[in-house]
């Protein structure tokens, strides 16, 4: 224990320093003042109390050190002396920096790592004479990432916790939970936006609940079921989503919201109506991690499947749209399936677009680039060959009643009808193309049925419109840029696709309403698109996917996949 008079003299001894070094008086010793005389008080006092020697002496509670430092320099600035080391002193005390320094020193010292909450006691509660567990949670600005449910008798629940949200952080809470108080404010019989208006009068970010604690059993049950649950199940969302609008949300604040596409990660789904997911990204190649940090609560296929218009669903012809029937589901499971298989080299790449918009154009130009790592379906016909066509090479040549026969078994990818002979192409030729090289194609999407298979596994990118300003100017510039290179190079075999075609302004409107009703109706099985503004740079973009397909993993159908990995 140190002595009082130990601790004045020290001061003394300071002060008569001070007083030299200012040439103010002499060393003959000084009287301290009132206010010197308390502030060798507080010192005394701080310097043997039990927290100062917990701590290897280093370890002030912060306020008491601050406010040391604020009362060292009212005295100074009391006692009307100059001195310029001891004003450099204060000017350094002053600082912010300085002094929050002086803050986490402490803290670290004193091992504070975090902000100081009361125990958690399990209680005797009076009124119901079972245990409850007294919760303070410090969220700050963050969302509490938890909602409640209230039942018939006023009761109050945890509903849910929202997967890496404070609640869950904070460990001390669990699904199941009755909660009894809210900031010492009881909750029964209380509607749900008020005990939301409870929970954000929050002091200082802090909220203290008083809980019942969910049966530890059940707890246990949840928790195993929970993580069985969590074991990589990957959903591509079939349908655009926005919980903020949704009046069925229990919590709309810890809604996730996505879009037709997006690739979610189910992290808990064993509510029948609420799942807690978090997006990867959007289409076959998402992967990123960074978007990945949100959870929120989406509603289950079993709450869409009931609460679904019928203008929700897709299926708007009598024929199936896909292989498995998805047109009345609301999300399609999905696993990764590896880069470096060498089926991804030989994945059709499916241009869907609406007419015009440059699909052809686009594989033309691929084909040309790349002849050894392409190829294209040959086409069925009913008419006979021509002098210097091939069968197999041109067109496989046959009969009209063959093709019919073909139609009739659903062996035909589309096929129509120009000056009394049939056209199309076979199934089949897919799986010819396939032995040459990755087949390039550009069907109808209705071809989309049989061709997103397990055994094409195609990759569909869809071909869209630029505005119709951006369409027109591009279009125009191809056109005379080609005029003058061919007009120069006398070409006599101008096709109009090499020149370019000219699009009426209606033209442009119905190619961009088109691509919108293509959207609409099968923009769920896209796995990626590119806008065709300029030529030049539509390829870049092109050739780009087609890269990185051949590289990274991508995301398929859960039932096409022998070789997925985990996501
Ligand atoms: N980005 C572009 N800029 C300028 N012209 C383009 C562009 N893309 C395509 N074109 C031209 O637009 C015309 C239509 O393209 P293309 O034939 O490839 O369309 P499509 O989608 O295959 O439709 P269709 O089935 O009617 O042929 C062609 O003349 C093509 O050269």
């Amino acid at each position: 224990m140190l002595a009082k008079e130990d601790l004045s003299k020290a001061f003394e001894d300071i002060l008569e320093s001070v007083i030299e070094e200012t040439g103010l008086g002499t060393s003959s010793g000084v009287q301290l003042n009132r206010h010197q005389q308390r502030t060798v008080d507080r010192l005394h006092k701080f310097v043997n109390s039990s927290e100062y020697k917990r701590s290897s002496g280093s370890s002030a509670s912060t306020s008491e050190t601050i406010s040391f430092c604020d009362d060292f320099i009212a005295d100074w600035e009391a006692s009307g002396l100059n001195s310029s080391p001891v004003q450099q002193l204060i000017n350094l005390l002053n600082r912010p920096h300085i002094r929050g320094l002086l803050w986490s020193t402490e803290d670290v010292s004193a091992k504070r790592f975090a902000p100081e909450l009361p125990a958690v006691p399990f209680e005797v509660d009076e009124d119901e004479g079972i245990a409850v567990k007294i919760v303070r949670i410090v969220r700050r600005d963050e969302p509490l990432g938890a909602t409640i449910k209230c039942d018939h008798g006023g009761r109050v629940y945890v509903a849910r916790i929202i997967s890496g949200g404070v609640a869950d952080r904070s460990g001390c809470i669990q699904e199941g939970d009755r909660v009894l108080e809210v900031n010492g404010e009881s909750v029964l019989d209380k509607k749900p936006d008020e005990i939301v208006q409870l929970l954000n009068k929050c002091d200082g970010g802090c909220v203290t609940f008083k809980l019942i604690p969910v049966e530890v059993w059940h707890n246990h049950s949840s928790k195993a079921h929970n993580n069985n649950e969590k074991s990589h199940i990957h959903l591509r969302a079939l349908f655009d989503y926005d919980g903020t609008n949704d009046a069925r949300h229990p919590c709309p604040e810890a809604a996730l919201n996505f879009r037709r596409g997006d690739i979610l990660e189910l992290l808990v789904c064993n509510d029948e109506y609420w799942w807690q997911a978090r997006r990867l990204g959007n289409g076959a190649l998402a992967h990123s991690r960074e978007e990945s940090k949100g959870v929120g609560l989406i509603p289950s296929e079993l709450l869409q499947q009931k609460s679904a218009r019928p203008e929700d669903r897709r299926k708007n012809t009598s024929q199936k749209l896909v292989e498995k029937d998805m047109d009345d589901l609301f999300y399609e499971s999905v696993c990764k399936l590896k880069s470096s298989s060498s089926s991804s080299n030989s994945r059709p790449i499916v241009l869907i677009g609406p007419p015009g918009v440059g699909r052809n154009e686009l594989k033309r130009r691929l084909l040309m680039m790349f002849p050894e790592r392409f190829s294209t379906t040959v086409p069925h016909t009913s008419r006979s060959a021509r002098n210097g066509e091939n069968d197999g090479i041109d067109y496989y040549f046959t009969t009209r009643k063959n093709i019919e026969k073909m139609i009739e078994n659903d062996e035909m990818l589309e096929f129509g009808e120009f000056r009394g002979n049939l056209y199309g192409t076979a199934v089949s030729a897919v799986r010819m193309a396939k032995l040459k090289g990755t087949p390039l194609l550009t069907p109808h999407p209705l071809a989309l049925r049989q061709l997103r298979t397990s055994e094409f596994m195609p990759f569909i990118i869809f071909v869209q419109p630029p505005t119709f300003h951006d369409f027109k100017e591009t279009r125009e510039a191809f056109r005379s840029r080609t005029a003058r290179t061919q007009s120069s190079a006398s070409s006599t075999s101008q096709t109009i696709n090499s020149m370019g075609r000219a699009f009426t302004d209606s033209e442009i409107r119905q190619i961009i309403e088109n691509a919108s009703n293509i959207d609409r109706n099968y923009g769920h099985l896209f796995d990626s698109r590119i806008t065709n503004t300029n030529l030049d740079d539509t390829m870049s973009d092109l050739i780009k996917l087609i890269h990185n397909l051949e590289t990274k993993s991508t995301w398929v159908p859960l039932n096409w996949a022998t070789r997925c990995v985990d996501g």
